[in-house]
């Protein structure tokens, strides 16, 4: 069985991509169990992306004014909207399996991060009665780290504790088929293997709602089932999958329902085999050519659209301008207008849908958007290592280094750090002025400065120093009285301390913790200014 669908290339041609499904390698179709609540309600949702740096407005477009004045200005280009979700509203109920297909460019990447949070629309609301997982961890993956590691990093991401993810690397390896690739990094799997890992991961906690972009059109066919098993489990346990796929045979086989999304809008909306039918016939009537190269998006303005050298190149309708700065677009005819048979699921959701599930349903607002982020968030190697314990929020920045520094120590390493733990030198403690921060580790006598030869020694004998005193040590040479010889004892150390900066006391009482050196001459040069 072939399944042709319309794929774009990076040079803007479109060519058909035969997924090569034998009848035999089908899973069995899924069936259609008794659904449950409303689990999520899409009602009327637009999503508008603002692409800034479009084609700059010609020459002739721009007033007098800005032509003079813009003249010394570089041109930046037009802020170009794309309305890649146009007036969407459907309900997903518990236990559904619900596929998404529609061509390039439709839509169906940017209603599922809408409907999961991760992108607010910019009009209308989405109601979820459960949490969403939008193969949850593919951004919490680093590709420079092995499979093994990444397993633990998506485990910590989708919120369980490092060693309900290591204990679940097992069957994940099992599940995805990695072997001993596991052990190496993930820059080094093919697509395919990425893709299965990413599936494998992102379904180790069972969801409420599963959303699969794509994930499993580089799987095989023995892939394909295993996936389709796990889904007929979430599905089960009553949660509800989104599946977005080129594959129709996949859609076919995993789905109990399909919407079909074209230029942002839903065309067709109901049971897998009759909106697959048309969609299929749609693909071969365009001859596989279901979207325009160049195309910017449903409803913005095209490549090409504009009136200069070029214009219309690209365009499926041979270059006539199809309408299509942001605002204007090609209204599509309405379901009832087409008579497609799904027409009557193409309604907006009204207060009616809302009842059954009130108060299991919430509406996501902008504050879905941050946990769902903040669950998405990045961790680094550090975060799955025994010793890291709790997982902290680091960047890809932080653990690109730290890949970079993981090579094997050497000896030469060693000696570096040999070097500079040399020997406490007499130097160092003459340059030393804290004095009381000096500690002999010898267990010798308390007085740093005491005559070295009486000092314990510590290490090899040095060179006999005279004795550096850290004051003057007479009143003849600077008119300062001798000090008081100080305790190398904290306290004594904030005691003198204490003095920096202010005058000395002139009480001839000795400090309750120093001893008394005889004083000749008790009389600080500054009083003697002052008198003078
Ligand atoms: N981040 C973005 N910024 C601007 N435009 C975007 C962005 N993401 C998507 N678009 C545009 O929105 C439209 C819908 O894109 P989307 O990826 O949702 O389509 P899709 O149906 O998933 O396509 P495909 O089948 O190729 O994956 C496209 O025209 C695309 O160019």
């Amino acid at each position: 069985m072939t399944d042709n669908v319309a794929r774009g290339t990076s040079n803007g041609k479109f060519e058909e991509i035969d997924f090569e499904i034998d009848a035999e390698d089908l899973p069995d179709r899924a069936v259609r169990t008794e659904l449950g609540a409303p689990s999520v309600i899409v009602d009327d949702v637009h999503v508008t992306y603002r692409v800034f740096g479009g084609r700059p407005v010609s020459g002739t477009n721009r007033s007098l004014f800005n032509r003079i004045v813009g003249r010394a200005r570089q041109s930046v280009g037009a802020i170009t909207e794309v309305r890649a979700v146009r007036g969407v509203s459907f309900v997903a109920r518990h236990g559904e399996a619900i596929g998404i297909v529609g061509t390039n460019g439709s839509g169906k990447s940017t209603l599922l991060r809408a409907v999961a949070g991760l992108h607010p629309p910019t009009k209308g609301r989405v109601y979820l009665s459960g949490e969403p997982s939008l193969l949850g961890v593919n951004a919490a993956l680093l590709k420079d780290l092995s499979g093994e590691r990444n397993i633990t990093i998506g485990g910590l991401a989708l919120g369980m504790s490092e060693a309900e993810a290591r204990a679940k690397i097992p069957e994940i390896v099992d599940f995805a088929d990695l072997g001993d690739f596991v052990y190496l990094p993930m820059n080094a799997y093919s697509s395919g293997m990425a893709a299965r890992l990413r599936f494998a991961i992102s379904t180790i906690v069972t969801p409420d709602i599963l959303m699969v972009d794509e994930a499993l059109a580089t799987g095989d066919a023995a892939f394909r089932k295993k996936s389709k098993e796990r889904i007929e489990k979430i599905r089960e346990e009553a949660g509800t999958v989104f599946l977005v796929s080129h594959s129709i045979a996949s859609v076919r086989a995993m789905c109990t329902r399909v919407i079909w999304l074209d230029q942002g809008q839903v065309r067709m909306d109901g049971d897998v085999d009759t909106v697959c039918d048309e969609y299929q016939k749609f693909i071969k009537g365009k001859g596989g050519k279901a979207t325009a190269g160049g195309k910017i998006g449903p409803g913005g303005r095209r490549k090409g659209a504009g009136k200069g050298r070029g214009a219309g190149k690209g365009r499926p309708n041979g270059g006539k301008r199809p309408a299509k700065v942001a605002g204007q677009h090609k209204q599509l005819p309405r379901p009832a207008e087409t008579g497609h048979p799904a027409t009557g699921s193409l309604r907006r959701v009204t207060q009616e849908d809302l009842r059954p599930a009130t108060g299991s349903l919430r509406q996501v607002s902008r504050d879905d958007v941050r946990p769902a982020t903040g669950s998405l968030r990045k961790v680094s190697p550090d975060a799955s290592r025994p010793a890291t314990g709790s997982p902290r929020r680091i960047s890809p920045d932080t653990a690109r280094p730290a890949t970079g520094a993981l090579r094997r120590v050497t000896e030469d390493d060693a000696r570096p750090s040999t070097g500079t733990l040399r020997r406490l030198t007499w130097e160092d403690v003459r340059s030393d002025r804290s004095g009381g921060g000096y500690q002999d580790r010898s267990g010798g006598g308390d007085d740093p400065l005491a005559a070295p030869e009486t000092r314990p020694v510590m290490g090899p004998a040095e060179p006999a120093v005279p004795r550096v005193p850290r004051w003057p040590s007479s009143t003849s040479d600077t008119g300062f009285p001798e000090l008081p010889r100080v305790r190398a004892d904290a306290e004594s150390h904030r005691s003198r301390r204490s003095w920096v900066g202010q005058r000395r006391p002139q009480s001839t009482e000795p400090a309750p913790d120093t001893e008394t050196i005889p004083v000749v001459k008790v009389t600080d040069p500054r009083d003697r200014a002052d008198e003078g």
